[in-house]
């Protein structure tokens, strides 16, 4: 303990007389030199193999990486690192727990800039936001460190003097299975919550993003998690298939897109095994008349672009009151065209690349779809090609502003997951309240107005999980996240999500004499 703490005072000295990784890191010139598997307290090649994958720097389109995904024995050889660290990890106290997770915390923290710096090389978003991501990630480890001390049961008095108590109890080897837009914001949320209950994890990350997840095992295993706490295997759908079916695995954390969802669900039902989905949508946005219009065309913006629009909460129906739809569309086209689109690791860029060809394809497709339906597109939604040459294989696209938008159009009802925004108008709140519930997603919802009554009366009739009032797509760690309808069940961030990766224990103690029915 004595030496650890002592290392500790040390690391920023030694830290300081290792090379910055982040100086030799810039877009075009990243690769993955080392495995990208964790188990066991270090990185490994997989034991097996389920084929290969290609990771690209989408900047560029480059390959940064070709990987090897895991098959069936090297998923079990995580798991049961996991089980054999899980014995040590959930023996210790809330506090001894609580100690480790705020140390991994500091070190992201210390460390953001090469974690942001990497993720924005391996997803593409913006240096800008890549901070907002890690910083996000350093806070929920701070606030499930803190929940993990004050984790307790309750004490019921009986009669006679007996009593009752109940036991908050870790659930045992937790898997986490990751989508690609927030890569180590997502494995964060996820062990952060089964960490603090005494988990351990096997995480598998989104084939198009393998690199982050890396950086925090690392950091967990410095903070001085028992070697196996926290695992990573890389692979695609037969990996998560084999981690999903494991009969070791005591619980299933999913990110990802709805069909994908249903298969998770439907393994783990085999196994009786709890899960969390975390799945997509298509949420409104409603702004009336009476709002801030300087706020609601910031808020409009918040609610599309960040990420290069490929947010899951992202409020893409945007339902404009009549009144102020020339206003408000004005302005928002405006704003769009101003967005800097180009190298993410640029510190005024705030649009990068796409995660990858088939999905920028995908995302054009919707447009040329919408356009064919009737919409109009005002600004973008087209390929762009940034100056410098270096760039001219990446994935870049022109965020999209559409009007002339119908509820039964294909813009309209589905997720794009890109930078696309649709406005429509809207007359009465009765109207606009079923309309924006009027689609089997039921993730996020917003409304901008300057009438507190409304603003209540409207947010408690909207069908999903996460409502914004007067802003969208701010994600305090303090508040729970999660879905409503098709956009999935449990939750990630706040109090609640303790409730998931634990289990209550009833212990009933009897003081007197047993009173036998026979
Ligand atoms: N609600 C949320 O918090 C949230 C957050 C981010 C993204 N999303 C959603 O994720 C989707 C985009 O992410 P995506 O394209 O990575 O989703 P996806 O469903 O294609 O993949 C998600 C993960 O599941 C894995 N996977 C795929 N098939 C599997 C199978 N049969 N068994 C086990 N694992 C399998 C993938 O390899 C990947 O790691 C969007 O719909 C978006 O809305 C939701
Ligand atoms: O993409 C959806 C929201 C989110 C951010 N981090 C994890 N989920």
């Amino acid at each position: 303990m004595f030496l650890r703490a002592g290392l500790a005072a040390l690391s920023p000295l030694l830290r300081s007389l290792r090379p910055s990784p982040v100086a030799a890191m810039s877009t075009g010139n990243f690769v993955v030199s080392q495995p990208l598997n964790y188990r066991g307290g270090a990185r490994v090649e997989p034991a097996d193999a389920s084929g290969t994958e290609k990771a690209f720097e989408p900047a560029t389109g480059r390959v940064i990486a070709t990987f090897t995904c895991s098959g069936e024995k090297e998923v079990n050889l995580a798991v049961q690192n996991a089980k054999a660290a899980f014995k040590i990890w959930s023996q210790k106290s809330g506090m001894e727990r609580c100690r480790i997770l705020l140390e991994a915390a500091r070190i992201i923290r210390e460390r953001e800039d090469e974690i942001a710096t990497m993720e924005c090389i391996n997803n593409g978003k913006s240096i800008f936001e890549a901070r907002l991501d890690i910083d996000i990630s350093w806070q929920c480890l701070e606030y499930y460190a803190g929940l993990a001390a004050s984790m307790a049961g309750e004490h019921i008095q009986l009669p006679g003097g007996s009593f009752g108590y109940t036991r908050r109890e870790p659930l045992g080897v937790c898997v986490g299975i990751g989508a690609w837009n927030y890569p180590f914001q997502i494995a964060s949320w996820k062990s952060a919550p089964a960490l603090a209950c005494g988990n351990a994890m096997v995480f598998k990350p989104s084939p198009f993003t393998p690199v982050s997840a890396l950086l925090l095992a690392e950091i967990y295993t410095e903070a001085g998690v028992p070697p196996g706490l926290f695992n990573v295997v890389q692979g695609g759908a037969a990996t998560g298939q084999f981690l999903c079916q494991h009969p070791d695995v005591a619980k299933v954390s999913f990110t990802g897109s709805v069909p994908t969802g249903m298969k998770i669900m439907e393994m783990s039902a085999k196994g009786i095994k709890p899960v969390t989905l975390e799945l997509g949508g298509k949420s409104p946005l409603i702004i009336f008349s009476d709002c801030d219009m300087n706020n609601a065309v910031k808020g409009a913006l918040m609610a599309n672009f960040l990420t290069q629009g490929q947010v899951c909460c992202n409020g893409t129906r945007v339902f404009v009151q009549k009144e102020i739809l020339d206003k408000f569309t004005e302005e928002v086209v405006k704003q769009t065209q101003r967005i800097k689109i180009g190298d993410p690791l640029l510190e005024d860029t705030r649009m990068g690349p796409l995660i990858n060809r088939p999905h920028l394809e995908r995302v054009l497709g919707f447009v040329k779809v919408a356009k064919e339906q009737g919409a109009k597109v005002l600004c973008g939604g087209d390929i762009y090609v940034p100056e410098d040459p270096k760039l001219k294989d990446g994935y870049y696209m022109r965020p999209c502003v559409l009007t002339n938008c119908r509820d039964d159009m294909t813009c309209v009802k589905e997720e794009i997951f890109g930078p696309v925004m649709s406005i429509l108008s809207f007359d009465t709140e009765a109207e606009v309240l079923e309309r924006a519930n009027d689609t089997t997603f039921g993730l996020a919802a917003g409304v901008f107005t300057r009438d507190i009554q409304r603003a209540h009366r409207v947010v408690a009739e909207l069908q999903a999980g996460t409502c914004f009032i007067n802003n969208y797509n701010v994600s305090p760690v303090e508040l729970p996240f999660g879905g409503y309808k098709k956009s999935g069940f449990g939750r990630e961030n706040g109090r609640v999500t303790i409730e998931y990766y634990s289990q209550l224990k009833t212990v009933c103690v009897e003081m007197g004499d047993v009173e036998s029915a026979f």
